[in-house]
């Protein structure tokens, strides 16, 4: 059969002709995206740009197939480029090392696209490209896989869902206290020894934003005493940083961490006995102790005959005499650490961290593919484990854990990709009534199943607002000449923003004097002019460049043509909540991956925009609530906005 017979078969033979001219973006060349770019370029696309940031790392080589050994270190996009173009003579693949959130990357650029492919791994970067594509009115297929399941969803403006009609899962977080102070699970010691101790002994010198979490702390409530131990401990990381950077081969360094974290911070929390009331306490380790063999981590009574018919403690959670440790051991990774081991390995990361920071480094963060700081988190997270009497984790557990990896399967990645063909084929033939959200499920009858598209999400904050461009030079283009251009003979009172950033509102015109640049409004960011009274749709204008032909007597900006028209919005009505329930509190979580988290208790208001509640409805009422010291939490759609009142 000769190549491009399905795609012929699907698309017809007129429109299967146009295939070697259709503009194809890709955007990832990891996992999912070698697989698809080999799919796309062997079904007869004929112009394709590939885009990835990344560089090819030796982990990838298990699924990702265009890369070879000798090709790590190099770009994604050229490596995956130049072996894909060998699968067919007649394709142009264009490779792009970038980011694909960098500013040159505009509107403009997006509509040059017949087509946009996502075969990205993480959320900001699909929520960009969900909104350049809205915003160019491209068609988009958006995909992803976790282990064994997977999804392939086509986006097109205005007929389906885009990306972020739904709100989508943050990740967990942890109550602050938990972590630096009372673990219980495994996760917390390898949070902690992540997000918390790799950062205070590597990381950026954050003292004084450290004080205001303690402070903020205190004035939530928390246990002075537990908050005045913290703020100790935060003095002491300043010498061993110190320490850490000084010059030298030996191992005080590391020593002077562990005597600090696992011992002196131990001992100063087992001070305050209320905290111990109730839960099991830390035990306080011993850094020449567990060197000589003589520290002992609480030993249980049960004994057991060795060969030579003495009797010796087993069990005794150093963890290096139990015959079901020393069976497990296999692969290196997979190995379960005995307590003098992990020691070692503290101090041999350590010592290996700190000459990446004598060499000049500056700063250093937690990569999972990075062997010093896994090493570190694993040994760290596991003498604090011991300390606290929990389960040790292996070197490739905690790499799962530390990463928030799920196994990627190229199986999955394979049956993904060729989905994301099948809906590009069907998009381009715009079969919109046929075209369904199609998932990879655990089920060994029905693998796949799929559902239709459901309609926009009448209050997404993305694809519901009227986007248009202007192309400009910001250097000479203020935002009066942008936000009064666009409005033309429209005299309704607005408020302009970007991104969160409010720039001007009807009581407040300051900044319409000042010129793009100055308000660092440039290339490939979006200025939203939101209506007052709540009535119309935001516009939104994605912020190029002028055209080189532009004529240098003219105007620094171009307006669109005819000007964008809002249309009225669809009004949701805010929920309802009593106002006295203090005890039923709003809680939220941090967007963030790892941040650890306090949950504030807080106070429900009505949000009730008729009368008997706080008016939400205009970006002026909102912005009056914050001064008055309520601050609004923004759900995805206006409709699920929370006040919380600070007290
Ligand atoms: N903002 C971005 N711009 C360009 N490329 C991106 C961006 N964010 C992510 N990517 C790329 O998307 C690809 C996603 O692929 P994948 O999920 O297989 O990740 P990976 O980094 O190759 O593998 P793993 O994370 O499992 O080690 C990566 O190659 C990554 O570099
Ligand atoms: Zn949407």
């Amino acid at each position: 059969m000769a190549r491009g017979t399905h795609a012929a078969a699907i698309l017809g033979p007129e429109l299967y002709s146009r295939l070697s001219n259709t503009r194809v973006l890709l955007v990832g060349a990891g996992g999912i995206g070698c697989e698809l770019l080999k799919n796309v370029v062997m079904t007869g696309f004929g112009d394709i740009t590939l885009l990835d940031l990344d560089t090819i790392d030796l982990s990838n080589l298990n699924r990702q197939f265009l890369f070879r050994k000798k090709d790590v270190k190099q770009s994604k996009a050229m490596v995956a480029a130049n072996t894909a173009s060998a699968f067919n003579p007649h394709v142009r693949i264009d490779p792009i090392h970038a980011n694909i959130k960098d500013p040159q990357f505009d509107v403009s650029w997006f509509r040059t696209f017949d087509i946009v492919l996502n075969a990205l791994d993480n959320l900001d970067a699909r929520r960009h490209v969900n909104k350049m594509c809205m915003a160019a009115n491209v068609p988009l297929v958006e995909s992803g896989t976790a282990g064994y399941l997977g999804q392939v969803q086509p986006i097109l403006k205005d007929r389906t869902e885009c990306f972020d009609c739904v709100t989508k899962q943050t990740p967990k977080t942890f109550p602050v206290c938990t972590i630096r102070s009372t673990p219980s699970q495994p996760i917390h010691c390898i949070v902690w020894a992540k997000s918390y101790l790799l950062s205070q002994l590597f990381g950026e010198d954050e003292d004084a934003s450290g004080e205001v979490e303690l402070n903020d702390a205190l004035h939530q409530g928390e246990n002075a005493q537990e908050i005045a131990t913290l703020r100790k401990e935060a003095q002491a990381f300043k010498r061993v940083r110190t320490a850490l950077r000084s010059p030298s081969n030996d191992e005080e360094a590391a020593k002077l961490a562990f005597e600090k974290v696992f011992h002196s911070d131990v001992l100063n929390l087992l001070s305050m006995s209320d905290m111990w009331k109730t839960r099991a306490p830390p035990v306080p380790l011993s850094f020449e102790g567990i060197k000589d063999g003589t520290f002992i981590l609480r030993e249980k009574p049960t004994n057991k005959v060795t060969p030579n018919g003495t009797a010796t403690p087993v069990n005794n959670q150093n963890g290096h005499d139990t015959p079901a440790s020393a069976a497990a051991v296999g692969l290196k990774d997979q190995k379960t650490l005995t307590l003098e081991e992990n020691l070692e390995l503290f101090i041999a990361s350590t010592r290996r961290l700190a000459a990446r920071l004598q060499a000049g480094e500056e700063t250093i963060s937690f990569d999972k593919d990075d062997d010093d700081t896994l090493d570190f988190v694993t040994a760290a997270s596991n003498l604090r484990s011991a300390a606290y009497n929990i389960d040790g984790k292996t070197r490739w557990e905690v790499k799962e854990m530390a990463g928030n990896i799920i196994p990627a399967i190229a199986t999955t990645n394979a049956i993904v990709s060729g989905l994301i063909v099948l809906q590009a084929l069907q998009l381009l033939r715009k079969a919109h009534g046929t075209m369904k959200t199609v998932m990879i499920q655990y089920k060994r009858t029905n693998p796949l199943s799929s559902a239709t598209l459901p309609p926009p999400n009448p209050s997404c904050a993305v694809c519901r607002d009227t986007f248009t461009e202007v192309l400009c030079d910001p250097s000479r283009t203020t935002l009066g000449d942008v936000v009064q251009g666009i409005l033309g003979e429209d005299e309704r009172e607005v408020s302009v923003y970007e991104e969160k950033r409010i720039l001007a509102d009807p009581d407040w015109d300051d900044n319409l004097e000042r010129t793009l640049e100055d308000l660092n409004v440039t290339r490939g960011k979006f200025l939203n002019i939101v209506d007052e009274d709540g009535e119309l749709e935001t516009i939104s204008i994605g912020i190029g460049v002028l055209p080189p032909n532009h004529p240098e007597d003219s105007p620094p900006f171009v307006l669109p043509h005819p000007l964008p028209q809002p249309q009225k919005k669809v009004k949701m009505k805010l929920p309802m909540t009593p106002l006295s329930s203090p005890t039923k509190a709003t809680k939220r979580r941090a967007p963030d991956d790892d941040s650890i988290m306090e949950e504030q208790p807080a106070k429900r208001l009505k949000t009730s925009p008729n009368g008997d509640g706080p008016d939400l409805s205009t970006p002026r009422s909102k912005r009056q609530l914050e001064e008055d010291g309520l601050i609004i939490l923004d759900g995805p759609e206006d409709g699920d906005a929370e006040i919380i009142l600070v007290d």
